[in-house]
């Protein structure tokens, strides 16, 4: 956990990409919950969810601490019992650009957080330039690869969606829930959806990341966020939360994907000699190595159970695990998805069915990287035959998983801080800000364009 959620600097970059012309759209406020649930049945809503059978030690292995106490062993009671309690449930996501213009804004939010471009501290004042140098050189192949999926990221219209599914299933299992989505690097931020959660008076608040596996660079950013925003404010301070950092390991998360994949299967003329192939969002290898992040062992566990799960059905194809999407001049968690396509092209692999794993929505690396880029690379290494498992999305069996594991988590909700530290980056002083731009922009440059450098970031980033 300490090295999931580190302590350190928070660059908040809430005002500092531009305000979007259609912002009012790209609102978390999803409490409200337009549109019915008109397709599922429900009983009658309320908020007695400690009637319902918790699956107590499921619980133990999934919701964990991120203040200084731990939810599971603070659990029920902890709280005062609201007269009318209202419950909340906070999607975390990463957020996309939705048009051409959002992309290098958000590209900046994105390199600007310390947990995606790791300073050491004395460095870290260079966050900010070197951000702006990054979201600028990467931005023109970026919105190529946008431009291509039709301008923009369907990450916020699926979030919604499944905000509204959730809500729904959650209603057919009687739990009465306001569900709000907060974005890191896009709109709607975590500030906005934290302001209508205290506007609509949630009294209980479960936070579930739309990340199956936890990676610093993921889950971890987007709670060292909300920690920082819970500790500067009175109420949130004192609401009850839980946090489900991880849930790659939920028997209705594996069967769900290993429907999809089965589906999938089944449109090979003969289905037992495809390949899985396993296709994981990267991390530069230090972040596992140095850093302690758990996101590689959970992949690899993660696969081991959905081919168990598949076994179990009667699938015994092979199956292999790559990680896609590197960026910049680091080594990132190997083997590399490019390379080991050309490599089974090679070895004769004929038939084969892509698998994203460590995202549950459409997204740019499904639908550009993996669809176009990777598809015509394996065409071309020798693959004939290829399909690739759809993101879960809305499917409902993964939605009412997702519901489950939100009661699961309600009674282990408990405060998150009541200490009061500041981050050192909020309220900055602009002539300070003005300053470390500035130079920081001359220095980042200056290491940029080191010959190795620019070798390596031709290679990867341009
Ligand atoms: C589990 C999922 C993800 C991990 C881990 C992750 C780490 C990570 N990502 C970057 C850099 C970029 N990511 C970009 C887009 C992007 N990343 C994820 C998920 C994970 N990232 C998603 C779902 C998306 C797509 C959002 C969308 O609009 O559809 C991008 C921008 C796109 C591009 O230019 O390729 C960058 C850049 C790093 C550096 C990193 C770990 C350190
Ligand atoms: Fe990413």
């Amino acid at each position: 956990m300490d090295a999931a959620v580190k302590s350190g600097l928070l660059s908040d970059v809430r005002g500092v990409a531009a305000k979007p012309r259609n912002a009012n759209r790209r609102s978390s406020v999803f409490s409200s919950q337009k549109g019915s649930c008109v397709s599922m049945s429900f009983g009658t809503p309320h908020s007695d969810w400690r009637l319902k059978e918790m699956k107590a030690s499921y619980i133990k292995s999934t919701v964990h601490s991120v203040g200084a106490s731990t939810y599971a062993e603070t659990a029920i009671g902890s709280y005062p019992h609201a007269a009318e309690e209202k419950i909340g449930v906070l999607l975390l996501n990463l957020g996309g650009p939705e048009t051409l213009v959002d992309v290098q804004p958000f590209l900046f939010n994105l390199f600007a957080d310390p947990d995606i471009i790791r300073l050491p501290r004395l460095f870290q004042f260079l966050q900010k330039p070197l951000a702006q140098l990054i979201s600028v050189l990467r931005a023109p192949k970026s919105r190529e690869g946008y431009a291509a999926i039709g301008g923009g990221s369907p990450l916020l219209r699926i979030t919604n969606e499944q905000a509204h599914a959730l809500k729904c299933a959650l209603e057919a299992k009687e739990i009465s829930a306001n569900v709000y989505v907060a974005m890191r690097y896009w709109y709607p931020f975590t500030d906005e959806a934290l302001q209508q959660i205290k506007r609509d008076k949630i009294t209980r608040l479960v936070v579930l990341p739309l990340y199956p596996q936890f990676s610093i660079s993921t889950t971890g950013s987007s709670i060292r966020v909300l920690q920082n925003a819970f500790r500067e404010d009175a109420y949130l301070s004192r609401l009850p939360v839980s946090i489900i950092q991880s849930w790659y390991q939920r028997p209705g998360y594996i069967k769900s994907m290993v429907d999809l994949i089965k589906k999938e299967l089944e449109s090979f003329s003969k289905p037992e000699e495809a390949i899985i192939f396993f296709s994981a969002h990267g991390v530069p290898v230090s972040y596992v190595e140095e850093a302690g992040d758990p996101y590689k062992d959970q992949m690899e566990e993660c696969i081991a159970l959905i081919m168990q799960e598949l076994k179990s059905r009667g699938a015994y194809n092979d199956h292999i695990l790559a990680y896609q999407s590197r960026v910049g001049p680091v080594q990132w968690l190997k083997p590399y998805t490019d390379e080991v396509l050309v490599e089974l092209g090679q070895k004769g692999v004929k038939s084969l069915v892509a698998v994203p794993v460590s995202f549950v929505s459409e997204h740019i690396e499904t639908l550009e990287e993996i669809d176009m880029e990777y598809r015509e690379l394996a065409l071309e290494s020798g693959i004939e035959n290829w399909a690739r498992v759809p993101a879960l999305n809305c499917t409902s069996s993964f939605i009412t998983d997702l519901a489950d594991a939100v009661m699961e988590a309600l009674p282990s909700a408990a405060a998150m801080s009541t200490a009061s530290s500041k981050t050192e980056d909020v309220n900055q002083d602009p002539i300070d800000y003005f300053i470390k731009m500035f130079f920081g922009s001359i220095l980042a440059f200056a290491l940029l364009f080191l010959p190795k450098l620019t070798t390596a970031f031709k290679n990867h980033i341009i």
